[in-house]
């Protein structure tokens, strides 16, 4: 199995490591790759460099083995559309189960995602809850998710892509727009965060300005 997590990490919190570990866990995995985006498809720009985003992953990630960064989106140019990204992993791993890993806002929002329905064909999509969200899918995502929802999560590793898999487990109210605007109000928000994270966040001076 590959299992990716896209984001875009800015900065990466203690609500991503724990959905991350979860799905570890929860389909055995071996490796998780946090895939951060260059340019959000469908979000502002962040404020931040992308080296910035990299360290704090990178800071994030040390202490668990099982996870890796896949930096691919980093190298091309034009919006990080997922497409491209698991067409590319495809390519390359024409039979092997692909789990793309998001938040239940993400599933909510997929129909206005870049080609969505061939998302779906190409890798299992496992949504995570996240605090006071549920899904709300109607018209084609609902037709989606009743043909795709499997419950039994050895169903994923039987084959490549195509079905969708709600991961339940400890829901955590945590943002990263949340953080950025603690941090410019000088509110204290290092217990969202991993010490590695809070404290290049402080070294580094990140969003003291800015959105
Ligand atoms: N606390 C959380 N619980 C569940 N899913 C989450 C949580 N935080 C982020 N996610 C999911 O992780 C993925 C990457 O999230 P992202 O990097 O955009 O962080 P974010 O906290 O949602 O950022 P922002 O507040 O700036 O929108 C998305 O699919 C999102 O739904
Ligand atoms: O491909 C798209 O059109 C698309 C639209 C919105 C989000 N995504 C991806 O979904 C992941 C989570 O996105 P975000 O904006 O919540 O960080 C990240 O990998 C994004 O590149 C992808």
């Amino acid at each position: 199995m590959i299992a990716i997590f896209g984001g875009t990490f800015d900065p990466v919190h203690l609500g991503h490591l724990n959905m991350a570990k979860h799905c570890v866990k929860h389909f055995n995995l071996t490796t998780l790759y946090f895939m951060p985006c260059a340019i959000p498809a469908h979000k502002a720009a962040p404020g931040i460099s992308t080296e910035h985003r990299v360290a704090m992953l990178n800071a994030a990630i040390t202490p668990y083995p099982y996870f890796q960064l896949d930096l691919r989106e980093l190298n091309r140019s034009g919006p990080s559309y997922s497409l491209l990204s698991l067409q590319e992993l495809r390519a390359k791993n024409p039979d092997t189960p692909l789990l793309f890993l998001i938040g239940m806002d993400s599933f909510n929002n997929l129909e206005r995602w870049f080609e969505w329905q061939t998302i779906t064909q190409l890798c299992h999509l496992v949504v995570f809850q996240r605090p006071g969200l549920k899904s709300t899918a109607h018209g084609e995502l609902l037709a989606y998710q009743q043909a795709a929802e499997c419950n039994n999560s050895t169903e994923l590793t039987m084959q490549a892509g195509g079905k969708l898999y709600f991961l339940a487990g400890e829901e955590m109210a945590i943002a990263s727009s949340d953080i950025r605007k603690a941090i410019k109000n000088g509110i204290n928000y290092n217990e969202l965060l991993p010490t590695g994270v809070s404290q290049y966040i402080q070294t580094q001076q990140l969003y003291l300005s800015g959105e």
